[in-house]
């Protein structure tokens, strides 16, 4: 394994994959728009599922499976729901030699097989809430160019689906869900986002609603959807017939349940990745790292006495031990076939939080030196105090590492009133925030007039490059103050709200 070779800001997307697979998070598959995730990016998922199968356990929820295969007649029930998706949907058409009576299609997602069993299983208002979720894959063949983890044809993800009585516990459990969401983004994977709701243009066709976690991309200047929560109303239990008898009686009508469903895939990892990695390779944070710290042995020369070598392994072992059983996920490289300049490097490429080197003279000074992966800084830590001043160490990086994406993201968030700033804004990787009319056809404008460098040259908008006109990102919950009067930045008809327009990674 050498290092890095390509420029995070010359070679966007040849870094990514390179320090993806160097790294060893991923590997390339001959299916193209599959790819393999590696302990390195599995583990991270693994974290990411405990964390938030705990909390949706705590907040009532219960998990099941349901079978990958949708027959053609279910998924196809409603027409408008699938329309738009159906060039996705990937179908079994033969077993063996043998083709099949009907094409079975593989679930892109699973409303349509779930709900005809919250139709049966759900018959009275007791029987509400009802929470389930999935922790399984989709597959979605989508023509787009391939990208790992942000846009593969296959994905790991959970996919949550809630029916209750009212209309505000669906409401109050679409937000419950987008600030587990935000969590998972700010605590776990350092990553600012901002919540909103999607426009009628970019949500979910099927809901009511949608509520979105987005996040951005500085090497890009890119927004990008990290995870959604839908409102779906009374849209599907009425396509479904999910209703129970009204609990005021059975002479009154029938109630129709108010669902809500919830994904977060793993996409996050890839925005993790794009945000935090550097031409050394990955950072991981450390709170999600499969290894938060390695050990490694240094000043070990062919000079060295072998009593000082055993000194030098048996400190590293046992200081394995201790942060071991402190909780903390170490590793250690004793390979003696390598220098430890060599290690160093492999281990910065694998973007290991902390390097622990430990060499007779921090023995002599009963310490090892702490190398921290974000910042390149060194600090001697006493072995005594290790197992406490590591955990301690774990925190500042995840906070530097969170500021820094903060302030990368707000610094690129600009608010423009005028067109003519419009386009500029966008060239200057910002991100833009802008007063809209909320009108759809308005949306479509600003994304075909949007699609040009500053000197005016048109980019093609074509399904492979990424998209270059600007589209709705979300209308962010926290609006700036819209004064009396502001005009839509397009078509200059009274605003009624901000509207976060970005091109979209
Ligand atoms: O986002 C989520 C969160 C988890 C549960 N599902 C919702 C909505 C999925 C929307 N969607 C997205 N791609 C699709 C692709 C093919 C067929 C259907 C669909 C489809 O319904």
């Amino acid at each position: 394994l050498i290092g890095v070779t390509a420029d995070k800001d010359k070679d966007f997307s040849g870094w990514y994959q390179q320090i993806l697979v160097k790294g060893e998070m991923l590997d390339y598959y001959d299916v193209s728009g599959c790819y393999i995730l590696r302990p390195g990016s599995y583990s991270i998922w693994e974290q990411i599922q405990s964390w938030f199968d705990k909390k949706i356990k705590e907040n009532g929820v219960h998990n099941a499976y349901f079978p990958m295969f949708v027959s053609s007649k279910v998924l196809t029930k409603e027409k408008d729901h699938i329309e738009g998706f159906a060039p996705e949907v990937a179908w079994v058409t033969r077993a063996g030699s043998s083709e099949l009576e009907e094409p079975i299609a593989i679930r892109p997602t699973s409303e349509t097989v779930m709900y005809p069993y919250y139709s049966k299983w759900i018959r009275s208002h007791r029987d509400l809430p009802f929470k389930l979720n999935q922790w399984n894959s989709v597959v979605r063949w989508e023509f787009k160019h391939p990208q790992p983890f942000l846009r593969t044809r296959e994905f790991l993800w959970q996919e949550g689906h809630t029916a209750h009585l009212t209309a505000e516990e669906a409401e109050t459990q679409v937000i419950h869900i987008l600030d587990l969401y935000e969590k998972i983004f700010v605590d776990l994977l350092a990553l600012p986002v901002i919540k909103g709701k999607k426009t009628e243009k970019e949500k979910f066709a099927g809901g009511y609603y949608t509520t979105t976690c987005e996040g951005y991309i500085p090497t890009t200047g890119r927004g990008i959807q990290c995870a959604t929560s839908h409102n779906l109303g009374q849209n599907f239990s009425k396509m479904f017939n999910i209703s129970v008898e009204n609990p005021e009686g059975s002479d009154k009508p029938k109630l129709f349940v108010h669902q809500t469903s919830w994904g977060l895939s793993t996409r996050v990892i890839g925005v993790m990745v794009m945000v935090h990695s550097d031409n050394k390779g990955l950072v991981v944070p450390p709170r999600v790292a499969q290894f938060q710290t390695v050990i490694i042995p240094v000043g070990l020369t062919v000079k060295t006495s072998k009593d000082i070598k055993n000194k030098v392994y048996d400190t590293c072992k046992k200081l394995e031990a201790t942060l071991k059983n402190s909780g903390i996920r170490v590793a250690s490289d004793y390979k003696d076939n390598y220098s430890p300049g060599w290690k160093f490097s492999q281990w910065e490429l694998k973007g290991v939080p902390v390097r622990l080197e430990v060499g007779p003279k921090d023995i002599a000074n009963g310490s090892a030196l702490a190398v921290r992966r974000d910042t390149g800084t060194k600090t001697a830590i006493k072995l005594a105090e290790i197992a406490v001043k590591l955990p301690e160490l774990f925190e500042e990086i995840h906070k530097n590492l969170y500021e820094t994406a903060k302030r990368n993201f707000d610094d690129h968030r600009v608010i423009v009133h005028d067109w003519k700033d419009f386009v500029h804004q966008l060239n200057q990787k910002n991100i833009v925030l802008a007063p809209w009319c909320g009108v759809g056809e308005c949306e479509e404008d600003i994304k075909k007039a949007s699609a040009k460098s500053d000197n005016g040259e048109e980019f093609e908008i074509d399904d492979k490059a990424p998209s270059m006109g600007a589209k709705s990102l979300c209308i962010p919950f926290d609006q700036p103050e819209l004064k009396e009067g502001t005009k839509c930045v397009k078509c200059g008809k009274p605003a009624v709200n901000y509207t976060i327009l970005t091109r979209t990674q």
